[in-house]
């Protein structure tokens, strides 16, 4: 359990609310159980389900936490995967909808193997499920309490719900310790249905018609997200390089700072995602006698890059790093690589070279690096290309890094060495699970080289600092940057692992 998930969880056992999971003492199902019920009161009695007028908060989510016990380890976002969980410990409860259907926010600390885990879920509860819902959206019937054999399930596949979720975001309200808010502008519609997407992503967003998009972020930590600082930071400054900002709604916890829950982009319905847009463009070098050309795009979206790293650097910190501090900047490096090496042993025949590439970065002439908040996480997946041109998405930052370690600033050339690994992806994606074919080898290797080209070229000509001007540095970013893929593939695409393996191997023999 990370430190501040145990405060939290102390505050609340302290706050003497700690009704028994079903399990009782030990079971898995909140054997501490503190539910904090913010709103709501009980209403006793069984048999038929009574969903509607006030809710007993309390007793409902001691009902659903079986049922959520069973579910949660099957949600794509859910991140303790193989790992049994231990406890389920409800933090907070707060009803945004009661009646029939009625809605509940719930933030639930999942204890597991290995520590603990704060989420965030959104019930929905009917008497009867709503019409057409997904099996996977449905957590089941509740088998005891007052809404015995009621339909519980994820609010977020149910339009109806999420159209009064974007009510509280356009009224800017406030329920117990969630607070939604506004940016100024033009108000809000609250009378739209919101669709769940469709899209892999690591969290859950909204679709509201063609206008807006909501991301609920599910693993929580306290603090301000960095998707809502940086897009809110290059919103307020007025650039069109990302979804403008609409709301966002965030909760109080208890011993740490607010945690963002919510961010409400503009929608961008005539957008295409940069990823298959590229590989579209692989795919037609088996054998389409007119391949386009992407390069002039990925010049564009290079331009794009630059442009949001000088919005970002006017608004947000800056530094220059001395000697000592870049030192620590390549040791984080070393340290990432023999944790992964630990986990990955593809990796270990390569340490050596690695090292020596980061030790590089400590050379005098690398003193003095400029510093300052980034993307953190970029590649083809996060550009959306428009009719007004390129479009950045998603500023959390790699997933597996704490949110601290997320906001600390970096060099700029972090995000383009992130993006030039993703060209190299694009291509290799090509290559992947056939037979060798040297031809095609070589073409697509090309086609990752020529748009690796045209991309830094458009970073440079925006301003951006010149990534030819600092080989050793973009090396050891890019190393890194593949380090991380290959933990990140050995655990989600065991299939993909070559494919930054393969880039491991020709940057440990590049001199
Ligand atoms: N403003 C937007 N307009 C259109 N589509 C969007 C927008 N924001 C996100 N998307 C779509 O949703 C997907 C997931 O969004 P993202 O912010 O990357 O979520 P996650 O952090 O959960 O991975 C994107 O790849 C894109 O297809
Ligand atoms: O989009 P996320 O924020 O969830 O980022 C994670 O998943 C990405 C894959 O979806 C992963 O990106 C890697 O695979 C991409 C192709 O699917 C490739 O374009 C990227 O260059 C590569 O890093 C990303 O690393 C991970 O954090």
């Amino acid at each position: 359990m990370s430190e501040i998930s145990r405060s939290q969880a102390h505050a609340h056992r302290d706050a003497g609310t700690a009704p028994r999971g079903p399990g009782g003492p030990g079971g898995p199902h909140g054997a501490a159980g503190a539910a904090r019920v913010v709103a709501g009161h009980t209403q006793g009695g069984h048999g038929r389900p009574r969903v509607g007028g006030s809710l007993a908060v309390g007793e409902l989510v001691q009902a659903a936490l079986p049922l959520i016990a069973d579910w949660l380890p099957g949600q794509r976002w859910y991140a303790g995967k193989g790992q049994a969980i231990t406890g389920l410990r409800p933090l907070t409860a707060t009803p945004l909808l009661t009646g029939d259907p009625a809605m509940v926010h719930l933030l639930l600390q999942v204890e597991h193997g290995g520590g603990a885990d704060l989420y965030q879920l959104l019930l929905g509860l009917r008497t009867e499920p709503p019409p057409s819902l997904l099996p996977e959206a449905s957590l089941g019937s509740l088998s005891h309490g007052p809404y015995d054999g009621a339909a519980l399930y994820d609010a977020v596949h149910d339009p109806e719900l999420m159209s009064r979720l974007l009510g509280h975001l356009a009224t800017a309200d406030r329920f117990g310790p969630l607070a939604f808010r506004r940016t100024p502008g033009p108000g809000l519609p609250s009378d739209l249905l919101g669709r769940a997407g469709t899209a892999e992503q690591s969290n859950t967003s909204v679709i509201y018609g063609t206008s807006f998009i909501l991301k609920l972020f599910r693993r929580i930590s306290p603090g301000t997200n960095p998707d809502l600082e940086l897009s809110l930071a290059l919103s307020r400054a007025g650039s069109t390089r990302i979804p403008r900002v609409a709301a966002w709604f965030e909760s109080r916890l208890v011993g740490a700072e607010p945690a963002t829950l919510g961010l409400l982009q503009r929608f961008l319905p005539d957008a295409e995602d940069g990823w298959e847009l590229a590989l579209d463009q692989v795919a037609r070098l088996k054998g389409d006698p007119s391949p386009g050309n992407f390069a002039v795009e990925a010049h564009r979206l290079g331009r794009a890059t630059a442009e949001v790293h000088r919005v970002l650097a006017r608004a947000l910190p800056v530094a220059k790093l001395d000697r000592e501090q870049t030192g620590r900047l390549a040791t984080a490096m070393a340290e990432r690589l023999d944790v992964a090496a630990a986990a990955v042993p593809a990796l270990r025949r390569y340490r050596p070279a690695l090292h020596a590439a980061f030790r590089q970065l400590t050379a005098d002439h690398l003193t003095g690096l400029t510093v300052q908040r980034i993307h953190g996480d970029l590649h083809l997946g996060q550009a959306m290309r428009t009719p007004h041109g390129w479009v950045l998405l998603d500023f959390e930052g790699e997933p597996a890094k704490s949110v601290a370690e997320r906001r600390v600033p970096q060099p700029a050339l972090r995000d383009v060495a992130a993006m030039l690994r993703s060209f190299d992806y694009a291509a290799a994606h090509l290559l992947a699970g056939a037979e060798p074919d040297p031809q095609l080898a070589h073409l697509a290797a090309s086609w990752a080289a020529r748009n690796r080209t045209a991309y830094c070229a458009g970073y440079t000509a925006a301003g951006g600092t010149d990534p030819a001007g600092c080989p050793e540095l973009l090396r050891a970013l890019e190393i890194d940057k593949a380090v991380y893929e290959v933990v990140y593939e050995a655990r989600h695409r065991p299939g993909w692992l070559p494919i930054p393996l393969t880039a491991i191997h020709r940057l440990a023999t590049a001199t």
